[in-house]
């Protein structure tokens, strides 16, 4: 099967429609602009979401339960902007359910995601793995980025696929991450605006999330999709509301701040790099 895709296989595993966008939007669309192949599979429906379009709030897991159905149309529409096409569900649509905020009841939920039994959902993974064959793979660190249990669960099942895929596993895995610098410059550049998602934040370590600019790998550079990046994130309508500071960002920083996504190495050799901690421009860096 892989050699009929491109020579270039990036895969990435996140645990909720938007996460793709949120945190890789910018790198998936330089990606495919590139003529990688991008695989993204996304691991539940978002079913416990928040919805921040009153007209579907009957939708809602409390009411209809129907948000998942909305959150995939969002996805797919979301993924063709990015100009992602091969986008799957882990284990098929609905297979996993949002477990909701750590500490819920929903986490009990039969089939959250956060009760999957791992070598069952990463079986899943593999067999994607051997399909495509990655030579990279994107994911969360242990924490999930911030803690939300799909995501740590996210983070593990495809670490544990990974390792059992052997050698049709990625030879490099990223977890995305956010610089403490570009977080402290952030605070600052939101200080006093109306949208501040830092309003209650005394200090950056108040943050779940955030890593020493030195323990960064790649900083990859999507400034020129940061439009594909934005539409991505309108398709998303019922998570990210039009007054999201998201899109703050977008309008005070354009496509440097936005366009701009940071990644630690988790496995893998370290490619070339540039600036004073060496940050790769390229996660295929340094492979055959
Ligand atoms: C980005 C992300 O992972 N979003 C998740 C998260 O959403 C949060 C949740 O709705 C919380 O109640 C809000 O206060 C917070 O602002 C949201 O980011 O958790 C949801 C439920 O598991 C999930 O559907 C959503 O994709
Ligand atoms: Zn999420």
């Amino acid at each position: 099967m892989t050699e009929e895709l491109p020579a270039r296989r990036l895969l990435l595993v996140h645990a909720h429609p938007d996460d793709e966008v949120i945190g890789t939007g910018a790198t998936m669309a330089h990606y495919v602009s590139t003529g990688a192949h991008v695989t993204l599979v996304t691991c539940t429906l978002g079913e416990e979401g928040e919805i921040h379009v009153p007209e579907l709030s009957r939708l809602a897991a409390a009411e209809a339960d129907q948000l998942g159905g909305y959150r995939l149309v969002e996805w797919e529409r979301a993924c063709s902007a990015l100009g992602v096409t091969d986008r799957r569900m882990l284990g098929g649509t609905g297979r996993y359910r949002d477990s909701g905020m750590m500490g819920l009841p929903t986490n009990e939920h039969p089939r959250a995601f956060w009760q999957a039994d791992l070598d069952e959902a990463a079986a899943h993974l593999v067999e994607i793995m051997r399909e495509i064959r990655p030579q990279v793979m994107i994911t969360y660190d242990e924490n999930g980025f911030y803690g939300h249990p799909d995501h740590i669960q996210a983070h593990r099942v495809a670490m544990r696929a990974a390792e059992l895929a052997g050698v049709d596993g990625p030879e490099k895995i990223y977890w995305t991450a956010m610089p403490l610098s570009v977080l402290l410059d952030g605070m600052e550049a939101f200080r006093g605006s109306e949208s501040n998602p830092f309003a209650e934040v005394e200090k950056v370590d108040d943050l779940p999330f955030g890593t020493p600019d030195e323990e960064i790998a790649a900083r990859i550079d999507g400034t020129d999709h940061y439009a594909k990046k934005t539409a991505a994130m309108r398709a998303h309508a019922t998570q990210i509301p039009d007054n999201s500071w998201l899109y703050g960002i977008a309008g005070d920083f354009g496509g440097e701040f936005m366009g701009v996504e940071y990644y630690t190495l988790a496995k893998g050799a370290r490619g070339s790099g540039s600036g004073p901690y060496g940050w790769e421009s390229d996660l295929f860096s340094g492979l055959a």
